[in-house]
C-alpha cells in the first residue's frame, strides 16, 4: 500500500482533478438513488391518492424528479469528463517523473534489463496506473461514500432495515471484495510479471529476427513465446474466474439485502409504523444503493496487478544511478587535458577490466588508444563520459572527473560511439542534435568533413532524407558518418572517437581520416581503434592489453 501512496504523492500536483473527478462521481450516485427513492414514493403516493381520493401535492415530486433526473445526466457527463481528464492528466505526469528518473540511470543501469521489458515497463505499467484511479479509487470511493449516505439515508424511517442493508452493502462492497482481492493476488501478480516476461521475448523475438532465421531458432523462439502466453492465459483465467465469483456473489448479496428490507419494511408497513409508499421508495432505494456499491470488487480485484505494475515503475524509479553526482559540482576545468591514474574498474569482482590503467593525453594533444577486442577500451571511454564508476583518478583538466557534474563533462566532449544511435527522423535532425543551434552551413561542413557531402546530394531529398527506425533505412557505414558529422557540429574541447571509421571502405576512410586531421587541430583527441590508418590521426599510440 505504501507503494500506491508513493505514486499518489508523485501525482499531487493532479489532485484537484482526482477530487473533483471523486465528488461528481458521488454526485451521480446520490442523483441516481435519490431519482429511484423519489420516482417509486411519488408512483406509490398517486396510486394511493387515486384509490382514497386524497387531495397529493404532486408538483415538488415531479420537479424533483425531472431536477434529479438531469442531474444524474448532466452529472455523469462532467463526472466523465472531469474522471478521464484525471486520468490522463496523472499518465501524462508520471510518464514524466518516470523518464527524468531513467535518464541518469543510462547506460550503465538499464543495460542490464531487457531492451523490451524497459520500453514495456514504460509503457504498460504507466499505462496500467490510470485504471489506479478510474477503476481502483473512483469506485472504492464512491461505493464507501454510498454505503454510508445510503444507510443513513434509511435510518431516517427504519432504523432496522438501515442495520440490514448496511450489513448487505458491506458484505457486497467490502467482504467481497476481500474474497475478490484474495482470489486475484497471485494471478495478478504473475500476470503483470508474465506480461513483462513476454513483451520482452517478443521484442528480442523482433529485434533478433533476422539471426533468428539465420540460425534457425525461429521455432524455438517462437516456443518461448507459445509457452509464456499460454501461462499468461491461464493467468487469466484464474483473474476472470475469481472476477466471475465476485460477480455473482454481489448479485446475490443485492437481491438478500433487498428481499431483507422488503420483509423488514412490510412488517412495519403491517404495524403501522410507515406508510405504503415508503415502503417503495426503501425497496427502490436499497436496490440503487447495491449498484453503487457494485463496482467495489472489480476495483479490488484489479488491485493487486496495479500494485505490483507500482511495484516494478518504483523497482526501476528508485535504482541508484551508477555515478553518483557530487553535492557540489567543482567549476569546469580551463583545460582539456585527460589523465588516468592506477584506475581500476570490473564489471563483477570477479572480472576485472581495468587494473592499474594509467595513460595521458595532453591538452591538445592526440592520443590513440589500440589493445586487443574485450581489453576494455571502451570502457575507458565510458568511465571518462562518467557513465561508469572507477577506482583510482581520472581527471580533465586537473579536476576529477568525480567531482564535475556528469552533465558538464558530457558538454565538453563530442563523442563518435562505438555504435552510435540514430533517432527516427532525417539526416539533417540527426546531426542537429550534436548543436541544435547551428546554421545550415556550420551543418554543410559537417556533412563535407563526414564524407557524407556526396552521397547525400545524390538522395532525392538530401539532409531531409529519413533515416528510418534507429537507422534502419541507411548502411552502417553511412550511420557512423552521420555520427561523426553530429560530433564535428558539437565542437567540444575534446573528441573522443570509438572505432570512427569501422565499416568504411578504404578510399572512404582516407577522406575521413584527412578531414578529421583538419578539423581536430588544437582539441584534445583520444582515439580507440583496431585500424592503423586511424593511427595516422594521432600524435602517440597506447598500447594496453587485456587484464586476465
Ligand atoms: N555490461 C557488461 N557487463 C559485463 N561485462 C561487460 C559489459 N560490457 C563489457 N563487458 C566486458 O568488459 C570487457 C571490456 O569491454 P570493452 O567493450 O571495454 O572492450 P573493448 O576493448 O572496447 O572491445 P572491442 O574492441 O571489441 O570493442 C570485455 O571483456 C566485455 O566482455
Amino acid at each position: 500500500m505504501r507503494e500506491l501512496f508513493r505514486i499518489l504523492a508523485v501525482a499531487r500536483g493532479q489532485w484537484p482533478w482526482m477530487a473533483a473527478g471523486m465528488l461528481l462521481a458521488v454526485l451521480v450516485i446520490a442523483a441516481n438513488a435519490l431519482l429511484m427513492a423519489v420516482s417509486g414514493w411519488f408512483i406509490a403516493s398517486m396510486a394511493v391518492a387515486g384509490t382514497t381520493g386524497a387531495a397529493f401535492n404532486y408538483f415538488f415530486p415531479s420537479a424533483a424528479i425531472r431536477g434529479l433526473a438531469i442531474l444524474r445526466t448532466v452529472g455523469r457527463y462532467l463526472e466523465r469528463l472531469a474522471t478521464h481528464e484525471a486520468g490522463f492528466r496523472v499518465l501524462a505526469l508520471l510518464r514524466v517523473w518516470l523518464f527524468r528518473r531513467l535518464e541518469p540511470l543510462a547506460p550503465a543501469t538499464l543495460e542490464r534489463l531487457g531492451g523490451g521489458d524497459v520500453a514495456g515497463r514504460l509503457r504498460a505499467d504507466v499505462d496500467a496506473l490510470e485504471s489506479l484511479y478510474l477503476r481502483i479509487m473512483l469506485p472504492l470511493a464512491a461505493g464507501g461514500v454510498a454505503i454510508l449516505a445510503a444507510t443513513a439515508f434509511v435510518a431516517i424511517w427504519s432504523t432496522s432495515a438501515a442495520g440490514v442493508l448496511f450489513l448487505a452493502l458491506l458484505a457486497a462492497g467490502v467482504g467481497l471484495p476481500l474474497v475478490a482481492r484474495r482470489l486475484a493476488e497471485e494471478p495478478g501478480r504473475r500476470s503483470a510479471e508474465l506480461a513483462g516476461s513476454l513483451r520482452e521475448t517478443v521484442t528480442e523475438g523482433l529485434q533478433g529476427g533476422e539471426e533468428l532465421i539465420l540460425l534457425g531458432a525461429t521455432e524455438r523462439q517462437a516456443a518461448l513465446v507459445d509457452d509464456l502466453s499460454r501461462r499468461l492465459v491461464a493467468e487469466q483465467e484464474r483473474l476472470a474466474a475469481g472476477g466471475g465469483i465476485t460477480l455473482a456473489g454481489g448479485i446475490a448479496c443485492g437481491g438478500v439485502g433487498v428481499a431483507a428490507v422488503l420483509a423488514i419494511a412490510s412488517f412495519q408497513v403491517a404495524a403501522g409504523e410507515l406508510g405504503g409508499p415508503l415502503l417503495v421508495m426503501l425497496l427502490l432505494f436499497a436496490a440503487a444503493a447495491f449498484e453503487s456499491a457494485g463496482g467495489m470488487p472489480a476495483a479490488l480485484q484489479h488491485l493487486p496487478a496495479a500494485r505490483e505494475s507500482v511495484r516494478r515503475i518504483l523497482e526501476l524509479a528508485d535504482s541508484p544511478p551508477p555515478v553518483p553526482e557530487p553535492a557540489v559540482p567543482a567549476p569546469l576545468p580551463a583545460s582539456a587535458g585527460i589523465a588516468f591514474r592506477n584506475v581500476s574498474f570490473s564489471h563483477a569482482p570477479s572480472l576485472p577490466v581495468l587494473r592499474d590503467f594509467n595513460l595521458d593525453v595532453p591538452a591538445g594533444g592526440r592520443v590513440a588508444l589500440m589493445g586487443p577486442s574485450g581489453s576494455g577500451k571502451s570502457t575507458v571511454a565510458d568511465i571518462l563520459l562518467r557513465f561508469r564508476d572507477y577506482g583510482g583518478s581520472v581527471t580533465l583538466g586537473g579536476v576529477e572527473l568525480r567531482d564535475l557534474g556528469g552533465e558538464a563533462i558530457r558538454g565538453l566532449i563530442a563523442v563518435v560511439p562505438q555504435q552510435p544511435h540514430l533517432f527516427n527522423g532525417t539526416i539533417r535532425e540527426n546531426i542537429l542534435l550534436g548543436n541544435p543551434a547551428a546554421e545550415e552551413e556550420q551543418v554543410r561542413r559537417a556533412v563535407r568533413d563526414a564524407a557524407l557531402a556526396e552521397w547525400v546530394d545524390g538522395l532525392p531529398l538530401g539532409l531531409d532524407t529519413p533515416v528510418g527506425e534507429g537507422g534502419s533505412a541507411v548502411s552502417g557505414g553511412e550511420a557512423r558518418r552521420i555520427a561523426l558529422a553530429r560530433a564535428l557540429l558539437k565542437d567540444a574541447p575534446v573528441f573522443l572517437l570509438d572505432e570512427p571509421t569501422e565499416g568504411l571502405d578504404w578510399t572512404t576512410e582516407q577522406r575521413v581520416i584527412a578531414a578529421l586531421a583538419n578539423r581536430i587541430g588544437g582539441k584534445t583527441v583520444l582515439i580507440i581503434s583496431h585500424r592503423p590508418a586511424c593511427g595516422a590521426l594521432a600524435e602517440r599510440v597506447h598500447y594496453f592489453f587485456k587484464v586476465h
